[in-house]
Formats: structure tokens, C-alpha cells, sequence
């Protein structure tokens, strides 16, 4: 997908270039072929699924913050010690833990090179100030919404193959009778602490979203898995489209010779 698209853009950027447009005006041709996707929602609102289905077709790098806070707290990094007390009881863990780990994160040559899916970050308006100001912006936020009541059976149910990283519901997407025994269930996925994490939720969501208001994506979470996929499918792929500078040049000069050329 990626070289693809990134192969029509260099090819029409050429175009621009070599002066084959017969218009007057040109247009500065920025090809950066990465998409820079947010996506965010409540415990269990379904992140982790549409995230996993969301790289094996954008081939975007995923970053999810919490699978990272988890790797620091099972190998007792110093960042790991301080984040674990938080996470138990369902709070955000403080931003000089979070934010650093995740510019540094973004900063990575693979996620230049294949762009990036942010995963639980930012979680605060505190968070999102603090990439704003490094000029780290998606180019899609996908908010996906489900009503608390239905987070709650969610997470409760929830439960994961720590061997494929598979994600699990007792009820609404049931594991292969031959792994259960190795299933595990997250010590954050209890009604209490679910309760606490969907405030947490709640508490921060608004002032989130008011940072990205034009980037914005609803999606409707109560749909089946595939629904939801094929949602965030249309919104990446408008973006994605948008993006591609003869499109934005065609619909401003749809006279140029290179778009009827081009318009395939
Ligand atoms: N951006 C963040 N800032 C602070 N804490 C975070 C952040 N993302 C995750 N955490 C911590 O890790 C826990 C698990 O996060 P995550 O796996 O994203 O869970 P979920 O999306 O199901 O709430 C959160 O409850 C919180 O304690």
C-alpha cells in the first residue's frame, strides 16, 4: 500500500516538476507517503483488535502505550516500577513516565520510514500539548465510541494469548478450545478497576479531541469487528487519497493536461 502510493506520488510529483502542467500556477509538492494515524476510545472500546487489523493492511508501526507501560512492569525498569501502581489501579501514569517514552518512540527510523499508529497516547490534554509543541500531529484521530455499559462485559470477558498476542472475549469472540488452559486475563480487566479506567476515560476524552477537531473520526463501536474495520478502512482511505498532491491539484485544475493523464 505504502510503496504504492508513495510510487504515484513520486511519479506525479515528477510531473509537476518537469513542467509538463500547462497551467500557470505550480504547486509545492510535498510527497510524504506516511500516514500518521491516532486512534483512541475507552478499556475495551476494541483499539487493540482494529489496531492489529489496521497494520496487517497499512503496514503502519503500531505503538501502543500500554503494551509498552506492560513491558516496562514485567522487566522492572526504573519507568516500569513507577508506572506499575498507576496502572493497577486504573489512573493515567504521570507524564514525565509517558510523554518522553513516547516522543522517543515516534522519533524511530522505522516509523519515518512506514509511519505510525498511536495507540492510548495522548490520554491527556497535558499529552497532547506536549507533542503539539514538537509538531507531532496525525493525519487521522480515530475516536471509537461504545456506551460504558458494554465496556464493562467487555473487559471482564477479555481475555489474551500471551504466546500470539491474540486478543480474546469469553462470549463475543471465543478463543480455540486448544488454548484456553494458556489464555490470561489482565490485572486491570476486573469490574472495578474497568469502572475506574472508563472515568479515566471520560475525564480526559474532550479535552483530547479538542487538539484534533479537524482530523477527527467517529466510529460507531458497537458494530461487529469487521464493521468497525471497514469504517476506519474509509476514513484512511480518504485521508490517504486527500493526501496525494495531484488529487488536491485535480480538484483545484481539473483543465491540467496530467490529470486526465493521471485520472485513473
Ligand atoms: N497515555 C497514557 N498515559 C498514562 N497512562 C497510560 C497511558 N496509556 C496507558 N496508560 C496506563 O496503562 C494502562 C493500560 O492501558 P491500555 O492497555 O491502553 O488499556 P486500555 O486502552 O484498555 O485502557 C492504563 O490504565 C494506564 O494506567
Amino acid at each position: 500500500m505504502q510503496a504504492q502510493l508513495k510510487s504515484r506520488q513520486t511519479a506525479r510529483a515528477g510531473a509537476f516538476r518537469s513542467g509538463a502542467r500547462p497551467v500557470a500556477r505550480r504547486t509545492a509538492v510535498k510527497v510524504d507517503a506516511t500516514l500518521k494515524v491516532m486512534i483512541a476510545g475507552a478499556p475495551a472500546a476494541g483499539k487493540g483488535t482494529q489496531c492489529a487489523k489496521i497494520v496487517d493492511k497499512y503496514k503502519l508501526v503500531h505503538i501502543s502505550v500500554g503494551d509498552i507501560l506492560r513491558d516496562e512492569v514485567k522487566n522492572g525498569t526504573p519507568a516500569g516500577k513507577k508506572a506499575k501502581d498507576f496502572m493497577d489501579r486504573g489512573v493515567l501514569v504521570p507524564d514525565e513516565v509517558v510523554v518522553e517514552m513516547v516522543k522517543s518512540r515516534l522519533a524511530e527510523d522505522d516509523v519515518k520510514q512506514h509511519g505510525w499508529l498511536l495507540d492510548g497516547y495522548p490520554r491527556s490534554a497535558s499529552q497532547a500539548e506536549a507533542i503539539e509543541k514538537e509538531g507531532i500531529r496525525p493525519d487521522v484521530f480515530l475516536l471509537i465510541n461504545v456506551p460504558d455499559e458494554l465496556l464493562v462485559e467487555r473487559v471482564v470477558g477479555r481475555r489474551l494469548d500471551p504466546e500470539t498476542g491474540a486478543i480474546y472475549h469469553l462470549k463475543y469472540s471465543p478463543p480455540p478450545a486448544n488454548i484456553v488452559s494458556r489464555l490470561i486475563q489482565r490485572s486491570d480487566d476486573t469490574e472495578d478497576k474497568c469502572r475506574v479506567r472508563v472515568a479515566t476515560h471520560n475525564a480526559n476524552v474532550d479535552a483530547v479531541v479538542g487538539y484534533y477537531k479537524d482530523v477527527k473520526v467517529d466510529i460507531d463501536g458497537t458494530q461487529s469487528m469487521q464493521d468497525v474495520f471497514e469504517a476506519i478502512c474509509a476514513a484512511l482511505d480518504e485521508t490517504v487519497a486527500k493526501s496525494d498532491p495531484l488529487e488536491q491539484y485535480c480538484k483545484d485544475e481539473p483543465s491540467a493536461d496530467e490529470c486526465r493523464v493521471y485520472n485513473d
